[in-house]
C-alpha cells in the first residue's frame, strides 16, 4: 500500500515537472537571457555603474515576464506553421502538451504580473514600454509582417530593441539620446542575427510559405543585406562615444574589434552565401557580439574604469595634438 502511494506521488511530481517544463519552453527562455542582458546593460549605463540592486532585479524580472508573454503569444499564433516545420514541431502547442486556451491564460497572466511589477517597483514608463514590446512583437511582427513581407524582421525587430529602453526608463524615468542609441544598436543588429539563421533554415520557411528574405530573394541577396547591416552597425555603436560621450576608450576598442570580426564574418558569408556552416558561424557570432558589447558597456561604465578611460583619452588627444603640432610646424615652415 505504502509503495503504491509513493509511486502515485512520484508520478504526480513527474507530471507536474513535465507541465512546468512545457510552460517554460513556451516562453523561449534562451532568447530571453540575451534580452535581459541588454536591459541590465542599459540600467548599468543609465546609473553610471551604481544601480540599485532591488531595482535591477525587479526590472529584469518584469522584462523577462513581458518577453515570456510575447513569446508565448507568438507560439500560440504560429502553432499551425510550427506543426509543419521540423525545428518547431516539438514545441508545447503543436505537440499538444499545452492547450491553446491554457497558453493564452498563461500569456495574459505573465503580461499582467509584468505590468504590475514594473509599475510598482520601477515606474509607469518602463511598464508601458514593456507592454509596447509585447504589442510590437505580437501585432506588427507575428500577426502582420512575418507572413507578408521580406522586411518582417527589419520592422518587427523594433520589438527586440525595446528591452534597453525599459531598463533605461526604470532608472531615469525618461528616455535620453543614449537610450535611443542602444535601441538603434539592437535594431540594426537584428537583421544580420536573424537572416543568418534564416539562411540555415530557408527550406523550412519555404515549406510553410513564410516570405523570409532568403526564400524570396535568395542566398546571395540575403548575404549582401547581412553585410550592409553589419557595416552600418559599426558607426551606430560609435555614436555612444561621439557625439554622446557616454562611452570611453575601453568600449571603443572592444566595439571596434567586435564589429570588425562581425564584418569579416559577413564578408566570408557573401563569398559563399549558400554555405550553411558559414551562416551558422555568423548567427552564433551575432549572439556573442551583442553579449560582449553589453559587457564592454558595463566595464566602461564602472567608476574605476573612468580614471583609466580619462588617462587613455588624455594620452590619445595629447598624442594627436603633438602630431598636429609637429606636422603644422614642419609644413608651415617649409
Ligand atoms: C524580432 C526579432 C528577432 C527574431 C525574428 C529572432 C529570431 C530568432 C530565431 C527564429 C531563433 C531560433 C530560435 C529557436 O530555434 O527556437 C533565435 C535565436 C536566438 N535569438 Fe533571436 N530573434 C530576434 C531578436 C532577438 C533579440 C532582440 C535577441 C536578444 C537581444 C535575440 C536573441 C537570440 C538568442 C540568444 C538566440 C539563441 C537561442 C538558443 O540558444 O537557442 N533575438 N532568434
Ligand atoms: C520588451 C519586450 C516584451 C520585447 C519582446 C521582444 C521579443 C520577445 C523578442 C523575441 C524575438 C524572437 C524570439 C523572435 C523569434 O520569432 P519567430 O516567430 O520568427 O521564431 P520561430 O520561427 O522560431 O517561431
Amino acid at each position: 500500500m505504502q509503495e503504491l502511494i509513493y509511486a502515485d506521488v512520484a508520478r504526480r511530481n513527474r507530471n507536474l515537472y513535465e507541465a512546468f517544463q512545457s510552460y517554460v519552453q513556451l516562453t523561449k527562455p534562451r532568447i530571453i537571457v540575451l534580452l535581459l542582458i541588454t536591459t541590465a546593460g542599459a540600467m548599468w549605463i543609465a546609473s553610471e555603474g551604481q544601480v540599485d540592486a532591488v531595482l535591477m532585479l525587479t526590472t529584469v524580472l518584469g522584462g523577462a515576464l513581458a518577453a515570456a508573454s510575447a513569446n508565448t503569444i507568438n507560439c500560440l499564433y504560429d502553432r499551425d506553421i510550427d506543426y509543419v516545420m521540423e525545428r518547431t514541431r516539438w514545441r508545447p502547442l503543436p505537440s499538444g502538451r499545452v492547450s491553446p486556451r491554457d497558453a493564452l491564460i498563461f500569456a495574459i497572466a505573465l503580461a499582467m504580473i509584468s505590468f504590475t511589477l514594473l509599475t510598482v517597483c520601477a515606474n509607469l514608463l518602463a511598464a508601458v514600454l514593456a507592454m509596447s514590446g509585447i504589442a510590437t512583437y505580437v501585432g506588427i511582427y507575428t500577426c502582420w509582417l512575418k507572413r507578408s513581407s521580406t522586411q518582417n524582421i527589419v520592422i518587427g525587430g523594433a520589438a527586440g530593441a525595446i528591452p534597453p529602453l525599459v531598463g533605461w526608463a526604470a532608472v531615469t524615468g525618461d528616455l535620453s539620446w543614449a537610450a535611443w542609441i542602444l535601441f538603434a544598436i539592437i535594431f540594426v543588429w537584428t537583421p544580420p542575427h536573424f537572416w543568418a539563421l534564416a539562411l540555415m533554415i530557408r527550406d523550412e520557411y519555404a515549406k510553410v510559405g513564410v516570405p523570409m528574405l532568403p526564400v524570396v530573394e535568395g542566398d546571395a541577396a540575403t548575404a549582401k543585406q547581412i553585410l550592409i547591416y553589419t557595416i552600418l552597425l559599426m558607426p551606430v555603436t560609435m555614436l555612444l562615444v561621439y557625439p554622446l560621450h557616454v562611452m570611453g576608450a575601453i568600449y571603443t576598442a572592444i566595439a571596434l574589434y567586435l564589429g570588425g570580426v562581425f564584418i569579416q564574418k559577413a564578408y566570408q558569408l557573401l563569398q559563399n552565401p549558400s554555405d550553411r556552416q558559414t551562416a551558422r558561424s555568423v548567427f552564433k557570432y551575432s549572439i556573442l557580439y551583442l553579449a560582449f558589447l553589453c559587457i564592454a558597456m558595463g566595464v566602461d561604465s564602472l567608476p574605476a574604469t573612468h580614471i583609466l578611460n580619462n588617462q587613455i583619452t588624455a594620452y590619445v588627444t595629447g598624442s594627436f595634438s603633438n602630431l598636429f603640432g609637429f606636422l603644422s610646424s614642419t609644413y608651415l615652415n617649409s
